[in-house]
């Protein structure tokens, strides 16, 4: 069974991984250093398991481990345990999901939470599911939302404190981003906030909704007119928890709809960072990483929690890199900007930040009003970058405590992108824009880089041709470990990024590898099967790498007894 204490610890447990990031932080980094740059080279497969079926699609699913099983989930709102030795399935669920489902970039799911006896996870459908660890069988149930707006769930739930926290999707559907609290055990709602202005929260006490604040005070300081009601904003990644500050980090999508002229403004909370009180929903501080975005700058980057020493002095940090292209370093006790620089080779929709990390627009990057144009049906195009899928996109980058560094996994790409009229419908798309992403070179997209939160350095980089969309995993044996789409698995000397490990695991890896301990071995596993949002939405890109091959399944790593 898993406790809270257990998932406090996860980072220096070894033998579990009982969090989405190894450790509430999210730093994805392990202990663990009998796989290390020495002795990589003789890694091999240990076992391989199928996802099965027709439903190989994108695999996004970080495994978690506990007592000899892992739970891991798959395409289409399924979950599989699987005994962590052989590789034997063990039981496998799979969500009966309706016909109108609307994920807007693929069926994926991220991975599930476990507690006490339970594997929870998020449906395509909006809902959370709670199994039974031992037999895979449903213990609750609970609508977090209506599919039939466009809501969906694709993150990995989190665990604080016995509650179960999740997040939404549905940025493209002009629905209302939330993050909810529910009780663990019984699937009871606790509390819900709305991330965007003018929505009210609630907490449940004694089993009664209370009003708990109209999110960012009231409705229109940062929107025109109606267009709050419809904001977007989705909370589509989950967060991390900081136990020092009691906070969870919870990023929130882009403003609906993308056409910006629609709605001057900040547009709060729209592509932000949010501390969140676990215990009521408030929302603490906020930080916007592209206030009025234009270009679907999505903010839900996770925000992973370090400590650095400036002149004998521990800073509380955290760190984040954004979709818009920049890095940012934050005060997490407050949110107060400490640093921010580019993390990809090129930004053209920006100058560069001010003082208090507010961007300084390039305003001839912002596609143009359609309501300026001739006939009123479309706007200039520009050509912006990065493009829309971001300098980084949804996968979690890792933070070594011996290197110091951040490894940030980044695509190099651009856009041709422009407004077109729309107005808000039920469950219909709400983006009032078109848009194709283009390569900006000929023998690369990806680019793996170490980053120093500190100065804002690249220290080295692995450019990869194809868009790199898998996170990342830095281990004490000095590796850093990335999935890549053309299948492999690869290993980087953390300090150097000289690669130490390559396996091909037959399909795109677009999952986040783990690493844990059973009877004196490393093991590291990973989740293979190409997809995701890069096939269905990245136009020049997507054509360039359209040889690649779907897949389902788990490859488990460790060395030769010796
Ligand atoms: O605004 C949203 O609600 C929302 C949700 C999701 C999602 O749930 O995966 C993605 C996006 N937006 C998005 O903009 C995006 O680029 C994206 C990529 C992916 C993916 O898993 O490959 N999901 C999403
Ligand atoms: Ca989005």
């Amino acid at each position: 069974n898993v406790t809270d204490k257990d998932i406090l610890q996860d980072q220096s447990t070894v033998e579990d991984v009982v969090s989405n990031g190894l450790g509430p932080r999210g730093q994805r980094y392990s202990p663990l250093d009998k796989i290390n740059t020495n002795t990589v080279k003789d890694m091999r497969p240990v076992w391989s398991f199928s996802f099965g079926g027709e439903k190989q699609r994108g695999q996004e699913s970080q495994p978690m481990v506990k007592d000899g099983v892992m739970y891991v989930t798959a395409s289409y709102s399924r979950v599989f345990a699987v005994d962590t030795k052989t590789g034997d399935e063990l039981w496998q669920y799979d969500a009966r999901l309706p016909d109108g489902i609307m994920p807007c970039c693929d069926v994926i799911n991220r991975g599930v939470a476990l507690y006490d006896d339970l594997v929870i996870f998020g449906t395509l459908d909006a809902k959370l599911v709670a199994l039974d660890a031992k037999t895979g069988k449903v213990k609750w149930k609970k609508t977090v939302a209506d599919y039939k707006e466009g809501y969906s769930i694709t993150a990995a739930p989190m665990i604080v404190n016995g509650k179960v926290i999740t997040g939404v999707s549905g940025g493209e559907f002009g629905i209302v981003g939330k993050a909810e609290a529910y009780d663990a055990k019984t699937g009871k709602i606790l509390w819900s906030r709305p991330t965007v202005e003018g929505h009210m929260g609630y907490i449940w006490k004694d089993g009664k909704k209370v009003e708990n604040g109209i999110s960012g005070g009231k409705p229109g300081q940062t929107w025109p007119g109606d267009l709050w009601k419809s904001g977007g904003a989705a909370t589509w990644l989950g967060g991390t928890y900081d136990p020092d500050t009691n906070s969870v980090f919870i990023g929130t999508g882009n403003p609906a709809p993308w056409n910006s002229h629609m709605r001057p403004g900040d547009n709060l909370f729209s592509s932000s960072r949010l501390a969140i009180d676990p215990d009521t929903g408030k929302i603490k501080w906020h930080f916007q990483t592209t206030p009025h975005d234009g270009w679907d700058y999505d903010g839900v980057n996770e925000l992973i929690s370090f400590d650095y020493k400036d002149g004998g002095k521990t800073v509380k940090a955290a760190a984040t890199a954004d979709r818009n292209g920049f890095m940012y370093v934050l005060n997490r006790t407050n949110g107060d900007f400490i640093r921010g620089f580019p993390f990809v080779d090129e930004i053209t929709w920006a100058k560069g930040l001010d003082k208090n990390g507010r961007p300084i627009y390039n305003e001839e990057m912002r596609p143009g009003n359609p309501s300026a144009s001739e006939d009123g049906k479309k706007g200039s195009s520009v050509h912006a970058v990065p493009a829309f899928l971001g300098g980084k996109n949804w996968m979690p980058m890792a933070f070594s405590q011996d290197t110091g560094l951040f490894y940030v996994p980044s695509n190099e790409w651009g856009m041709d992108i422009w407004n077109e009229p729309t107005a808000y419908k039920k469950g219909a798309a709400y983006l009032g824009a078109g848009f194709t992403i283009k390569p900006l070179t000929d023998d690369h997209i990806g680019v793996l880089r170490a980053m120093d939160p500190k100065t804002g350095k690249e220290v080295w980089r692995y450019q990869n041709f194809s868009p790199l969309w898998g996170g990342v995993l830095a281990t004490a044996g000095n590796l850093v470990f990335i999935g890549t789409p053309e299948g492999y698995l690869k290993g980087f000397d953390a300090k150097t990024g000289e690669v130490k490990y390559q396996f091909n695991t037959g399909s795109g890896i677009v999952g986040s590898p783990i690493t844990w301990e059973q009877d004196g071995e490393q093991f590291i596993s990973v989740v293979s099967g190409w997809g995701g949002a890069v096939p269905l939405w990245g136009g020049e890109v997507a054509k360039r790498i359209k040889h690649l091959n779907q897949g389902g399944s788990i490859w488990t790593f460790k060395l030769p007894k010796s």
